[in-house]
């Protein structure tokens, strides 16, 4: 101990950090040297603690923070009760009947979908996160519909593994029809994680779980006409280069194409993509200009349309909600069966992409004009500069390959979709007392 003092007397902070000052006597010197040693680790221990901790309970970063996230901590799911719902939903009750998935089914298409598979008899499961991206009454409302049709919406992320093998431990699903996604393209330039997250990571995560499904489902998903980017060639053709996105969003839903290509290569699924073009029509997405349009009118506030270099025409093949459904059934009803089982491939399986649109771009002028004479009102019209933030000028889909394989042919113009809409967007916002978000 008296050998101690004198030490700890001299041991004082160096006169330069991380430096140790030299002592002539060398016993006290290696005394010192394992002092200052052991409160080097004890700090640096401390240090790297305190470190963990922050990293454990600081939340993730803003770019990529993501409203679907929420939902996968609320996820509420399981037990004998909610097994019989989703098997009562699931059951098929037709003779060849098929038995889906929907993800994505409280959405504008998802929707749609289930309740059109749910009347021909088909076995119709839907599940989707509820998010905050638009109004998530609509999508209560939507789901309210659904389940009066007798659609049963899990709520939870196709992110959830656990959930989505729940849900194939249940039910042995013919199909997946996969519309789970985030939408949108001039978001992306806000909240670009939630692109990652829903289109690139949840797809990936989807796929994972069919692919080791016995049976393997087919699966028909949601791409874009956006996959066309910055072409110039019209119409956009299927064989058409789909490498110059203009959006983020663009850009996920390409990456979902490759990423369907390699699932379909190593695991034998049978995969279709469905490339669709502005769909719009009651119930819709309330992010959409003719929606949000109809809203501004009415509300008597300026609409900003979008106008090309040179006050070139911007303009939109438009796509009627029904016309689309037809699609989607069709492309469920000729899916071929996937080849392999429990995570391997017995043989080459179908994979295909198509473009479902109108085949008649309309200027938007022109959408703003209908509305108008529709709703009674006179529009604010504000012309701007496409800003560049995702847009493109204009969309056309040539669909003869749809129209040859899937017996694809739309009927419905953009009059007379409007009209369908504006009629539903009066009767579910003045009706129901519910008020239009923004
Ligand atoms: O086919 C697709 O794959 C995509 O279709 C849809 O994207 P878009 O075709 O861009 O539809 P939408 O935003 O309704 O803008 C329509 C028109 O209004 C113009 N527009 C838009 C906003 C505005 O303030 N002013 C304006 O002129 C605008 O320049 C555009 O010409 C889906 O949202 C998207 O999720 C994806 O599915």
């Amino acid at each position: 101990m008296s050998q101690l003092k004198p030490i700890s007397h001299l041991d004082n902070t160096p006169s330069t950090p991380g430096k140790f000052k030299m002592d002539k006597s060398p016993y006290p010197h290696r005394l010192r040297w394992h002092s200052s040693l052991a409160k080097l680790a004890f700090w640096s221990f401390l240090f790297l603690g305190l470190i963990l901790i922050f990293f454990l309970r600081s939340p993730s970063p803003s770019p990529l923070s993501d409203p679907s996230r929420r939902s996968l901590r609320t996820s509420n799911w399981g037990g004998p009760a909610w097994e019989k719902r989703v098997r009562s939903s699931a059951r098929v009750r037709s003779r060849n009947g098929l038995s889906v998935l929907v993800t994505g089914a409280a959405g504008f298409v998802g929707t749609h979908v289930s309740a059109a598979l749910k009347r021909r008899g088909d076995g119709v499961l839907g599940l989707d996160n509820f998010n905050d991206y638009y109004e998530p009454s609509l999508k209560r409302a939507r789901q309210a519909l659904l389940e009066r049709t007798g659609v049963f919406v899990v709520e939870g992320d196709i992110n959830d593994s656990a959930l989505l093998r729940k849900l194939f431990d249940v039910v042995a699903f013919t199909h997946v029809m996969h519309l789970a996604a985030q939408a949108g393209v001039r978001y992306a330039m806000q909240n670009p994680g939630s692109y990652v997250h829903s289109n690139i990571a949840g797809l990936v995560s989807m796929l994972e779980v069919c692919k080791s499904a016995s049976p393997q489902p087919a699966i028909v998903w949601a791409s874009s006409s956006s996959v066309y980017g910055l072409n110039s060639k019209v119409p956009f053709s299927e064989k058409d280069r789909t490498d110059q996105p203009a959006s983020l969003y663009a850009a996920t839903k390409k990456a979902g194409e490759e990423i369907a290509h390699t699932y379909n290569h190593i695991y034998g699924l049978s995969i279709t993509g469905l490339r669709f073009f502005t769909v719009y029509g009651p119930w819709g997405r309330p992010d959409m200009a003719y929606f949000f349009f109809t809203k501004d009118i009415l509300k008597g506030k300026p609409i900003p349309i979008f106008e090309a270099p040179n006050h070139g025409t911007v303009a939109r093949d438009f796509t009627y909600i029904d016309d689309i459904v037809k699609g989607c059934l069709a492309s469920l009803d000729t899916a071929e069966k996937s080849t392999g089982n429990g995570g391997k491939k017995r043989g080459p399986a179908q994979l295909r992409v198509f473009n479902l649109g109108n085949t008649s771009p309309v200027p938007v002028t022109d959408l703003v004009s209908i509305l108008e004479k529709l709703l009674k009102v006179k529009a604010k019209r504000v012309m701007l500069k496409m800003p560049r933030n995702g847009d493109v000028q204009f969309t056309h889909a040539n669909i003869s390959f749809a129209h040859r394989e899937l017996g694809y042919k739309p009927t419905t113009d953009l009059q007379t979709g409007l009209k369908k809409f504006v009629r539903w967007y009066l009767s579910y916002y003045s009706n129901s007392g519910k008020k239009a978000a923004g």
